[in-house]
């Protein structure tokens, strides 16, 4: 392939282009996400006691800190460096500034560098606190939403129910075909999940949420004309053939789409297509719906809680609780593991995951399928950069697609960013002649899966990867 990822494949996607989401999300959704943040802390310090002067104090220091970070991203001032906060990532983020955006502001860096960077800045501000060092600004959200979710919730919680005690598998033909169908079903869900997505849906209403998941049998139908590239029979053909096998999910949002996760997870190790399943989650609070190991144990405390769910009835708590011993089963058998690595909240695009993280990738090559969640880890997976729309998802993904040995790869995305891969000739303009925001209205969605087949060069042989980010 020649691309040299020193000169990116496609300029990158960028704010100073009035035209695309990058600008929406620069000028309108990062005020509102930051003001959120303003209110957040607002709520927590009214219920802190007049005796705690000095986190009362270090509370309206972050508020300040956040005014003005928002007062600088509306003025279109300079980036500025992140204070070191002592956090083990700190050394990339001063490296990766002041080698490429030192000289940029919150437009003329490429928007995966700066909304990557408002995150880590924001995570600094709290960091660098006493008394609010591991807050969770977004916790409150992700909490109240997991609870409108509740309708959704129940009704997949009877249907995993259902499910996992259908005969475990003999390897028949009757029993993969039922297999296959419910894998379909199960990875369904676990991608229309991403449409809770908080960063995207500032204003949620009840309402709002109980559409959003909808996942009923028919909705599902509905939803299949949505989906604008479908590798996944790939995805189930490899996993049907590498029984006891080992997955990886690199994940994205807490709550209901990480619920949704769950539900995959718990099925792939009833039915015994897989063994052993990873779950990657992220260190620091990320695009505020971001999981972080705190969310994922909250989840399972919560499935097990008697009063979350105040309207449940005894027979709806007992399917959650009988999902959540299951769950809670795999754990203590390291069937389910939740890790995190920094990597994942670096400004570096997936192009660099082997060389920026050797360890990390010489893990996930263990694994047997590693399936990428939701839509930012699909902008990193292919750089995010302007690709035409019918390149092959292949190329896009550099380096992980022609590495030796690089695992096979499930992305599982809704569409909420300028960019989109795969598509077959004349889908574009098909979309763009009635929905100029097809692209990232998280209507339509994908699945791309690639297995590397061992014909290709590696790419490390032929490109030394560097420190390079794509820059506009
Ligand atoms: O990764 P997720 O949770 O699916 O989406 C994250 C997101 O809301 O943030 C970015 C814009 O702010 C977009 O890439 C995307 O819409
Ligand atoms: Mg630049
Ligand atoms: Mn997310």
């Amino acid at each position: 392939m020649s691309v040299n990822p020193v000169n990116p494949p496609r300029p990158a996607l960028v704010a100073t282009n009035e035209d695309s989401f990058a600008y929406i999300t620069t000028t309108s959704r990062w005020p509102i996400i930051v003001t959120k943040i303003i209110d957040d802390i607002y709520k927590t310090r009214h219920l802190l006691d007049l005796s705690e002067v000095d986190k009362l104090k270090e509370g309206k220091e972050i508020i300040d800190s956040i005014g003005e970070l928002k007062y600088s991203m509306q003025r279109k001032k300079p980036l500025i460096p992140i204070e070191d906060d002592g956090d083990p990532d700190i050394g990339t983020w001063t490296y990766v500034f002041n080698t490429y955006f030192k000289d940029d502001n919150w437009y003329s860096a490429t928007w995966l560098f700066t909304e990557c960077y408002l995150y880590r800045r924001i995570h600094s501000m709290f960091a660098r606190t006493k008394h609010w060092n591991d807050y969770d600004p977004f916790f409150r959200q992700k909490e109240d939403t997991f609870k409108a979710s509740y309708n959704a919730i129940i009704e997949i919680a009877k249907r995993i129910d259902e499910l996992v005690y259908i005969p475990k598998l003999h390897a028949d033909n009757e029993e993969i075909n039922s297999g296959r169908i419910i894998f379909h079903e199960l990875v369904r869900i676990s991608l229309w999940g991403n449409s809770t997505d908080l960063s995207l849906l500032t204003n949620l209403s009840y309402e709002d949420i109980n559409k959003l998941q909808d996942m009923g049998t028919k909705k599902l139908e509905e939803l299949e004309k949505n989906i604008l590239v479908n590798d996944l029979e790939k995805a189930w053909n490899y996993i049907s053939e590498h029984r006891n096998s080992r997955i990886d999910i690199i994940l994205d949002n807490a709550g209901f789409e990480l619920y949704g996760d769950l539900v995959l997870s718990d099925w792939l190790i009833q039915s015994g297509y897989v063994k052993e399943i990873y779950f990657h989650a992220k260190k620091i609070p990320w695009f505020v719906s971001d999981t972080t190991p705190n969310d994922f144990n909250w989840i399972l405390q919560t499935l097990q809680s008697e009063d979350f769910f105040l309207s449940a009835s005894e027979i709806e708590k007992s399917f959650l609780k009988k999902f959540s011993n299951r769950l809670q089963y795999y754990i203590d058998n390291s069937q389910l593991i939740l890790t995190s690595d920094y990597f994942w909240t670096s400004p570096y695009s997936y192009w660099h995951l082997a060389e920026q993280a050797p360890n990390l990738y010489a893990d996930l090559c263990k694994s047997n399928l590693v399936i990428f969640k939701g839509d930012l880890n699909y902008r990193k997976l292919v750089y995010d950069c302007n690709w035409e729309t019918t390149t092959p998802f292949k190329d896009a993904i550099g380096p992980l697609a022609s590495m030796k040995g690089s695992p096979p790869i499930l992305t599982l995305r809704t569409c909420k960013a300028d960019v989109v891969v795969g598509l077959e000739e004349g889908t574009e303009e098909r979309l763009t002649a009635n929905e100029k925001d097809w692209m990232y209205s998280g209507k339509y969605a994908g699945f791309s899966h690639y297995a590397y087949n061992g014909t290709t060069l590696k790419m490390v042989d032929i490109y030394q990867l560097n420190d390079s980010l794509c820059q506009t």
